[in-house]
């Protein structure tokens, strides 16, 4: 209920055609029972009687009143469309916008696939809800009751069949509801399998054909598909029997109707028109009931992708973005005062140990460590991509939690270690690093980058780049994520391995490059030592703690770990990964 009441402030903008929609679902069904009083009158008072203008006027009566809960049913329909599609659309909407809220922390919490579940078919689950749910919820237990109390008032009698046969629907009824409700979050929950399975083959497609393994992802699809199936098959099997349910319940009441109801109407207790009307009636209260079971089982579904879509909505960002905070870097110093990490509250270890580091602004610092060290952990709390969870970070001499993240994290640029681009052309990824910027800018942010050296090739700045950048080499896209960061200005420049797929000759002229941008701090993540030997301090980290700092020369004369790496990269000529 909790839920409900969270997603209802999402009405918001269709409230009143909600309450339009109610209001005439209501004239519809006060309509609809007036029919069958009709129907008897012209049985057993027109024709009865044999009076033809009796007939002719309730007959009359009758067209009315079925064309007003015609148009009454139209206009519903009109405006619980209308109100359930813009509360689909609010609701995806609000979704997406705390989506964009969220710190990296939370995103760690959901499964990419999840989300887009959640921001898509639970919605349209909602939505179906509301289209083909209100209408029964609201009408059935209007018919029922009056149904019930206009067909005692015909014939209380006759009201005893199926007074008789009620319960035992009822019970059935409320058994299969009972049994299908808790299947539907466990078919939500396998329909995110699915979509992560999806996913993660068609991410990786290229990878899964480079090793054969078509036969091993097919397989593990054919295992989730299965199981879907299964679950749909089993809850919607138990769903649909609902129907037999109420034809059988249905059947026996018909024959005890006509049973007792014809040996009533033979003894003239009733007559004809009473008995097809209090049928019609007993249709009404029966058609009631079978849509009260399936309008729960459509919201116990419905329900279900409520609270799913409640997690994202309530998900609380893990971070205070601090928008009163200060708006600008001044100077590209970075210093970390005891700083300890780990991604969770609840992970055993930490990250990063009481790691204590003064970068200078301008200077260039390498960070070498084996896989796993807390490289890209450490550089990711500069910009607050994450809090330290104990100690503090400061650039520009002040704590990255005083500044508002969006000035912190231009001041704070940094190419990560998995580089992303868009579609569109060259010059519309590299100005997301800076919208305003002119031609001329970006072109010598591709000089420094060593963008220049394959850009013509492409088709130059207007190059379209394709989803994901999928036109271009891996060097060449760390290259455009590398001009993209230059363009945005920052004080401080982090570099998360970001040169990996480019040629040593490249790798070095773009730290040339890089080196003429005194003002700024230039943090470089790397595997090769060629990469940061020109550093002014180099960092080594080992399990999450400083193992040592010092330039290449003060390294390589004291430090064994370093001498190690310098050595087996020098002499084996590998120059990657050299520090696992
Ligand atoms: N998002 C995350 N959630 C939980 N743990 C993480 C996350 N990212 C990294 N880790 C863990 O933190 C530790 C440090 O990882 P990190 O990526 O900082 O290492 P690294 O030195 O950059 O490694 P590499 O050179 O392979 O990139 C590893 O044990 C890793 O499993």
């Amino acid at each position: 209920m909790e839920d409900l009441r969270y997603v209802a402030r999402y009405m918001r903008g269709y409230r009143l055609d909600m309450l339009a929609a109610t209001l005439l679902i209501m004239g519809e069904t006060v309509a609809e029972l007036a029919i069958p009083f009709l129907m008897a009158r012209i049985v057993d008072v027109g024709i009865v009687s044999g009076s033809l203008s009796l007939v002719l006027a309730t007959g009359r009566r009758m067209v009315v009143v079925a064309l007003l809960a015609g148009v009454c049913g139209l206009g519903y329909s009109r405006f619980s469309a209308k109100a359930a599609m813009g509360f689909g659309a609010n609701l995806r909407e609000a979704e997406y916008a705390h989506l964009q809220e969220y710190a990296f922390a939370n995103l760690d919490e959901f499964e990419s696939s999840s989300l887009v579940t959640r921001l898509t078919t639970d919605i349209t689950v909602i939505q179906n809800a509301f289209v083909m749910g209100v209408r029964p919820l609201l009408r059935s237990p209007v018919m029922l009751v009056a149904g019930l109390v206009l067909a005692c008032a015909m014939s209380a009698r006759l009201a005893v069949v199926f007074f008789v046969i009620l319960p035992f629907l009822a019970v059935a009824l409320g058994l299969i509801v009972h049994h299908v409700a808790p299947q539907y979050a466990v078919l939500q929950g396998v329909m995110d399998r699915l979509n992560e399975t999806l996913q993660e083959d068609l991410v990786a497609i290229r990878a899964i054909k480079a090793y054969v393994r078509e036969g091993h992802v097919a397989k593990r699809f054919e295992d989730v598909n299965a199981a879907l199936a299964d679950t749909a098959t089993h809850t919607f099997g138990g769903a649909v029997l609902n129907m037999p349910a109420f034809q059988a319940a249905m059947a026996v009441t018909n024959v005890g109707l006509l049973w007792f109801g014809g040996q009533m109407v033979s003894s003239g207790e009733i007559g004809v028109g009473t008995l097809t009307g209090f049928m019609s009636y007993v249709l009404l209260i029966m058609n009631s009931l079978n849509m009260i079971s399936s309008v729960f089982l459509l919201l116990a579904r419905a329900v279900t992708s409520v609270g799913r879509v409640c997690e994202v909505l309530r998900e609380k960002p893990a971070m205070d973005p601090n928008p009163t905070g200060a708006k600008e870097v001044t100077d590209g110093s970075v210093e970390l005062r005891d700083v300890s990490f780990k991604y969770s509250a609840t992970a055993r270890r930490n990250v990063l140990e009481h790691v204590s580091l003064r970068f200078e602004p301008g200077s260039t610092v390498g960070i070498l460590g084996g896989t796993g060290s807390g490289k890209s952990s450490l550089v990711q709390l500069l910009p607050r991509l994450y809090d330290a969870t104990e100690g503090a970070v400061l650039v520009g001499g002040r704590d990255v939690r005083d500044y508002d993240v969006h000035a912190l994290r231009a001041g704070v640029g940094m190419v990560l270690q998995k580089n992303v681009l868009f579609s569109g052309t060259v010059r519309d990824n590299l100005r997301w690093g800076n919208p305003g910027a002119t031609d001329q800018e970006i072109l010598q942010a591709c000089r420094v980058a060593c963008v220049d050296e394959f850009l013509d090739r492409i088709g130059g700045l207007d190059a379209d780049l394709g989803h994901g950048g999928g036109n271009v080499s891996g060097g060449q896209k760390q290259r455009l994520c590398i001009a993209r960061t230059l363009l945005a200005h920052p004080k401080v420049m982090v570099f998360d391995d970001s040169t990996s797929a480019v040629d040593t000759a490249t790798d070095a002229r773009i730290r040339a490059g890089l080196a003429r941008l005194r003002d700024v701090t230039k943090v470089i993540i790397a595997q090769r030592v060629s990469s940061v030997m020109d550093a002014d301090q180099i960092v080594i980290l080992d399990d999450g703690r400083v193992h040592a700092t010092g330039t290449h020369a003060q390294l390589l004369a004291s430090d064994p770990i370093y001498q190690e790496l310098y050595r087996s990269q020098n002499t084996t000529g590998d120059d990657g990964n050299g520090s696992e």
